[in-house]
C-alpha cells in the first residue's frame, strides 16, 4: 500500500532513472497529448464504475486515474506543491 505522495516520488524516480520495462517511462515518452487522453479515459472508467460496478472496482479505477494524473503532472513538470497550493 502507498500514499499519493509516495506514488508521486516513485514516478519521479522512474522518470529520472528510466528503468527498462517501466510503463511510466513509456507513458512519459508518449507526451502530454497521450497522457491527457489517458486521464480522460480513466476518468470515464471511474464514472462508469461509480454508476455500475462494485466498490472494489471503483477503488481500482480511482487508483488508475490518480496514477494517470500524476504521469500528466510529471509530463508537464508540475509538482505536488504546485497542486497543494491550490487546494
Ligand atoms: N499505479 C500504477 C498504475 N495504475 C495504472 N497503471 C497503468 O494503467 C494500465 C491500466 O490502464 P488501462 O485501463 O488504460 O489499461 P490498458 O489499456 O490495458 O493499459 P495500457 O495498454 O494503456 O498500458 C495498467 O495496465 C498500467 O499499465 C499503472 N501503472 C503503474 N502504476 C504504479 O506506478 C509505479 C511505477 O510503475 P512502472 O513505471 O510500470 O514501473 C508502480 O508502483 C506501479 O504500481
Amino acid at each position: 500500500m502507498k500514499t499519493f505522495d509516495e506514488l508521486y516520488a516513485e514516478l519521479l524516480d522512474r522518470a529520472a532513472t528510466r528503468p527498462e520495462g517501466s510503463g511510466t517511462v513509456a507513458a512519459l515518452d508518449a507526451g502530454v497529448h497521450a497522457q491527457g487522453k489517458k486521464v480522460l479515459e480513466e476518468a470515464g472508467e471511474v464514472w462508469i464504475a461509480a454508476e455500475h460496478e462494485s466498490d472494489e472496482q471503483l477503488a481500482l479505477e480511482v487508483s488508475q486515474l490518480l496514477y494517470r494524473v500524476q504521469v500528466l503532472m510529471i509530463g508537464r513538470g508540475i509538482t505536488l506543491e504546485d497542486v497543494y497550493r491550490q487546494l
